[in-house]
Parts: C-alpha cells; structure tokens; sequence
C-alpha cells in the first residue's frame, strides 16, 4: 500500500491542529439492555490512533456512523453512549456534538482545545453520507472537512462502503491511514495472496444480500464454503425446501440456486436448524431437519449435527476466514452453533482470520481465547471485499 500514514502525519505535527478522524464505532448494544454497549472492542481498536493524536496536542474529531438510520436522526441510533465509553477507555472526557454539521457540532468544533476529543453524532443521520448521487455525497463531506485541517481513516470495518466520510472527505483535505487500517490490509493482503490450501470460508449473519455478492467471486478462491446464520435459508430455500418465518430473501433464491449448481458441492449448507416460535430468548424452540422447518416457526440457529459436519471441514483446513455468527447468539438458548463453529476455528493447524462486529464480539462475549485466532478483524463486508479482491472507496481514496 502506497500511502500516507499517521506516524507521516504526526512527523509534520498537529500541535493545535484540527484533525477529522473515520472510525467504526458501530458497536452492538445489548439486545436486552438498550443503551447498553455489549462489545466495545471497536471502540478500542482506534484508541491507539485517538490517543497518539490527542498527546501530540492534535484538536481530535471523531466521526461514525452506528446501525443503518435512514438518513435522518433516530435517537436508537444515537452515538451518545459510545462518547460516554471512548471517554472512559481515553480515560478522559469526550465531547459530545448532537449532530453531526449542524450548530452544535459548529460550536463545539470551534471550542476544541488542543489534546480534546469531540465525537460527532451519527453520519448517518445525514442523507449526504450514504448518497449514491455524488454532488449530495460531496456537499456533505465538504461540511465535514471544513471542520479540520488533516483527515485520518482508521474505520477499517467502513472502507468498503462509498460514503461521504470514507470516500469524499479525503478528496478535499490531506489524507493518511491510521494504524488499524494498515495492520489489517496487511494481514488480509497475506490471506488474499496466498491462503495457504485447504482453504475454507464460513459466512453466517444477518446481512444476507450484501454478502450473497461476494460468494460468487469467492468460490473460484475456496475449497468449502460453509454458510450458517441468516445467510442460509435463502439457500435452502434454493434447494426447494420451506423455511417458514426464517430470515430469507426471496429477489435472491434464483441466485442462490445458481451458485449452488456451479460450486458443484462446494458450498456446505446446515443439516439440521433450531426452529424457534418467534425472536425471543423465551420462544418454544426444537432441532429440526433443515429440509423440515415447520410453517410457523423461525431458524435462529444452526443444529448440533450441522456444527460437526462444518468443524469436520475446518478441521482439514490450512486457511480459514469466517464472518458472520452462525445464529442469534445474543440470545443464550441460540449460541452453540456459533459457540462450536469458533470453537473448531480455534484448534486448525493453520492460520484463521474471524471478521465483522457481531462475530468479534461472538468471540469475546462467549469467552473464547481470542489468542487462537489468527487475526481478529473489525470488518466483516470490509475483509470480505478484500479477500474477493475488490478496491475499497476507503483505500482508493486514501492512495489518491
Ligand atoms: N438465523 C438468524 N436469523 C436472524 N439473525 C441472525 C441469524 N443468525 C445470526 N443472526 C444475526 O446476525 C447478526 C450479525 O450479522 P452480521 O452483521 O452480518 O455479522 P458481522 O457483524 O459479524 O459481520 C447477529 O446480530 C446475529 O444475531
Ligand atoms: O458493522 C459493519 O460491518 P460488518 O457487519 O460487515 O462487520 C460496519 O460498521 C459497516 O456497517 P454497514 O454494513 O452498515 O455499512
């Protein structure tokens, strides 16, 4: 990778200087406790960024997006109590702005004093970050860079997003790559150049279309692509069978059935499904056959015949890069299809990358050793844009 880096911008010095700065502070709340953060490890990762630039006397402004909001403010969405824990882990105060251009954000930009963080509230609040129109796209990111002298991006988890703040803010002021993007391109470089063989990808979650994309351009790379999570029904859906109230998606089925007939076998798909009445920890819930979902009921996880046939193929492998939780996990009577899955990761002899929010998070949250793991990454769409070989907007436009 060819270009600028923090330690470059730190060597031309940001004493007094005001410096923007992308992160990935969309963290997951827990599902019971709204307000609550239940993983903060992306709120970590760009610590070492915030505080080399807070120490070096920089004017710190953090911006974000968190959850998909449609362009307008939604307090459910707000990055309040993420301010309140990046002050915590800073271990001093972070300035809040309750919007994200507006009078408050002006206000309190123009008040930073130097060593200060501020964080901006949702990008997403403002149409212009998601725009696909770039003039809307642009005026928004020029509101954005007119509150800084230097932009950072060390939002690894949004570089493969065409967003204002990714892809036009860096167009118009001096750009450089925080740490974090660059250890994580370098590790995914390795991955994409030369996974070692036998090489297996598990993709679960809940970003069904966003990821369907991608398996087209992975499986020429992989020996097995094991899919669990949400992911799955519209593939057994694909295969002719019913999936009652499962997570599907319909416009897809043809697609899928499409992949599956040219991955030739290679695409492993779960056995069995534990089918619950409806989304809740409480639900009735029952292991059935995945060609056997009941018309009333939900799949919120993989079954346990499904964990052994997939960790009897990662078991084999060299190379193993898995996003995406294989079931509701949050909800503790749906977590052992992701507990096993990231359990037979853990003993490969061979060199695993787990990728996304949600799957860190699965892997902190249900007390796995995050030492045997090869690389954790904060991205899931981001790492898995890479592997297929794509260029990410946020790295294209850092090496313009
Ligand atoms: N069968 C399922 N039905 C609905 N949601 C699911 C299912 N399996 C997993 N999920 C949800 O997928 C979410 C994570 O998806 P995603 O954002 O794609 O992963 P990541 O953040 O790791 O990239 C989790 O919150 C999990 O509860
Ligand atoms: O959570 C994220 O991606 P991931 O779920 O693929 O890891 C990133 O914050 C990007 O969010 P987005 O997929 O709403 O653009």
């Amino acid at each position: 990778m060819i270009l600028k880096t923090l330690d470059d911008l730190l060597g031309e010095g940001v004493s007094g200087r005001r410096v923007i700065v992308r992160a990935d502070l969309n963290v997951p709340f827990d599902k019971a406790n709204p307000g609550v953060i239940s993983d903060d490890g992306r709120a970590r990762a760009v610590l070492p960024t915030l505080i080399a630039l807070r120490d070096a006397g920089a004017r710190v402004i953090v911006m974000s997006h968190l959850g998909r909001p449609k362009g307008a403010p939604d307090p459910k969405y707000t990055l309040q109590p993420v301010a309140t824990r990046l002050g915590e882990l800073l271990g001093s105060p972070v300035v809040f702005a309750t919007d994200t251009v507006g009078s408050d954000a002006a206000a309190k930009v123009e008040a930073l004093t130097d060593g200060q963080v501020l964080l901006l509230e949702n990008l997403r609040f403002n149409e212009g970050e998601t725009s696909k129109d770039d003039a809307v796209r642009a005026a928004f990111a020029a509101e954005l860079a007119a509150f800084a002298d230097f932009y950072v991006d060390d939002a690894f988890g949004a570089v493969h997003r065409k967003h204002a703040s990714v892809y036009d803010v860096p167009a118009v002021l001096p750009h450089y790559a925080g740490g974090l993007v660059i250890k994580e391109v370098d590790v995914l470089k390795k991955v994409t150049e030369n996974p070692e063989q036998p090489y297996v990808v598990v993709l679960g979650g809940s970003k069904v279309s966003d990821k369907l994309a991608v398996i087209k351009a992975l499986l020429p790379k992989v020996d097995k692509l094991l899919v669990g999570g949400g992911m799955c029904f519209t593939f057994l859906k694909a295969q002719g069978h019913e999936v009652g109230k499962s997570l599907l998606e319909d416009e897809m089925v043809a697609t899928c059935r499409d992949l599956l007939s040219e991955a030739q076998g290679r695409i492993v798909l779960p056995v069995d499904v534990v089918a619950a009445t409806e989304f809740s920890a409480d639900a009735d819930h029952v292991t059935v056959p995945a060609s056997e979902i009941p018309a009333d009921r939900l799949g919120l996880d993989i079954g346990p015949e499904s964990v052994a046939l997939f960790a009897e193929a990662i078991g084999g492998a060299k190379t193993v890069f898995w996003n995406g939780p294989m079931g509701v996990f949050e909800l503790a009577p749906f977590a052992a299809g992701t507990r096993g899955v990231a359990e037979a990761i853990t003993k490969i002899d061979g060199f695993s990358v787990v990728g996304g929010g949600d799957s860190a998070a699965a892997v902190r949250t249900l007390g796995l050793d995050e030492s045997a793991f090869g690389h954790i990454s904060t991205g899931g769409g981001a790492s898995l844009e890479y592997l297929e070989g794509k260029t990410l907007p946020g790295i294209e436009a850092l090496e313009k």
